[in-house]
C-alpha cells in the first residue's frame, strides 16, 4: 500500500491552526507515492498519528514551494487555509527558507504567503493572499441552472436554507443560522457534503453573525468531517456575508479553535486576505503499514 522511503520511516512534523491539524511531510526529493492512502493511514487516530489529513511539501517550477494536502479520507484538497500557514511555517522552522515571504503553489493557483513574527523571532502564524473568491456556479461546482446562489432557497429533507455558494479554490456553501451550537453537524454535514447538487463534493459552513466585524461559525468540511476550523471556509463565510451585506470588508471568524481575521479587498485587487496562526507540536518517524 503506502511506501517506506527508507528503514528510518517517513519524518513527519505535527502541526496545528486553531486546532485544524494536518500532519506535515518534507518530500522535497519527490520519494513518496500513494500520497491518499498514506493520508488515510497516517490519520486515523488509533493506528496512525491522528489528524485531520496530511500536507506534503513538494518542489515548485512556478513558486518557492509546492504544497499538496489530503484529507482524511484520502481524498485531495485544492487548498488548505489552515494548511498553508502552518506549512509556511514548517518550511521556515526546517531552514529551508529565510524570508518574511514565500510563494506556494497549490492546486488552485499561487499564494503569497507573509510569515508573522514574535519578539524572539519564532514564527507565530501567517498571512496570506488567498485571492479571489469565484462566485459562478458552475466554477464552484454546483450543478444548478442558476449563475450564481446569494442566499438562494435550498431545501433538504423538508426544511429550506438560504444557501450561498462559494469556492475559494475549494468549494464551500455558507448558511447563516442563528445558535450553530444547537446544530446536529455529523447528521447535517453529510447530508449536504454529498448531495447531488455537488459533484465534487462541498464543505458546509453554519455561520452566525455576531456584528458588523464579528462572526461564528462551525464547519463540517468535505473529506475530513467536523474540525475545529477551516481557513478557505472563514474566507467563504466572510465573501459571503459581505455580498449580502451583513458585515464590514474586515471581519474577525471565530470558529470552535480559536479566531481568524479575514479581509476582502473589494475596492481595487479583489483578493481576500487571512490572518492568523500556526504552531507546531510534535515530530517524530511514521512506519507504515508495509514495515
Ligand atoms: N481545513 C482546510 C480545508 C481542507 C480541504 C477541504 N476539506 C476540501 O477538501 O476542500 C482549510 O483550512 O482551508
Amino acid at each position: 500500500m503506502t511506501n517506506l522511503v527508507s528503514n528510518q520511516g517517513i519524518p513527519f512534523t505535527k502541526m496545528e491552526g486553531l486546532g485544524n491539524d494536518y500532519i506535515y511531510i518534507n518530500d522535497l526529493a519527490e520519494n513518496l507515492s500513494n500520497l491518499a492512502d498514506l493520508a488515510v493511514e497516517m490519520s486515523e487516530r488509533h493506528y496512525g498519528i491522528g489528524s485531520d489529513g496530511i500536507i506534503v511539501l513538494r518542489p515548485s517550477s512556478i513558486a518557492d514551494f509546492k504544497m499538496r494536502m489530503f484529507n482524511l479520507d484520502g481524498s485531495e484538497g485544492k487548498m488548505c487555509g489552515n494548511g498553508i500557514r502552518c506549512l509556511a511555517k514548517f518550511i521556515y522552522d526546517q531552514h529551508l527558507w529565510s524570508d518574511k515571504h514565500l510563494t506556494i503553489e497549490t492546486l488552485s493557483g499561487v499564494k503569497q504567503v507573509e510569515l508573522i513574527f514574535n519578539q524572539s523571532g519564532q514564527v507565530t502564524g501567517a498571512r496570506v493572499n488567498m485571492g479571489q473568491p469565484i462566485l459562478e456556479n458552475s466554477l464552484i461546482p454546483v450543478q444548478t441552472k442558476e449563475a450564481n446562489w446569494l442566499q438562494h432557497p435550498f431545501t433538504l429533507e423538508n426544511t429550506t436554507y438560504q444557501v450561498t455558494a462559494v469556492s475559494m479554490g475549494n468549494p464551500h456553501l455558507v448558511i447563516f443560522h442563528p445558535e450553530i451550537t444547537k446544530l446536529d453537524l455529523p447528521t447535517l454535514g453529510p447530508k449536504f457534503e454529498h448531495h447531488e447538487r455537488f459533484p465534487e463534493q462541498i464543505n458546509t459552513e453554519f455561520a452566525e453573525i455576531i456584528r458588523s466585524n464579528e462572526i461564528n461559525m462551525r464547519v463540517w468540511e468535505r473529506g475530513s468531517g467536523e474540525t475545529l476550523a477551516c481557513g478557505t471556509g472563514a474566507c467563504a463565510v466572510a465573501v459571503a456575508s459581505i455580498l449580502n451585506g451583513f458585515t464590514d470588508n474586515t471581519v474577525t471568524v471565530n470558529l470552535l479553535g480559536g479566531s481568524l481575521i479575514i479581509t476582502w479587498d473589494t475596492s481595487t485587487s479583489g483578493d481576500v486576505y487571512m490572518e492568523g496562526p500556526a504552531r507546531t507540536r510534535f515530530s517524530g518517524s511514521y512506519y507504515p503499514n508495509t514495515h
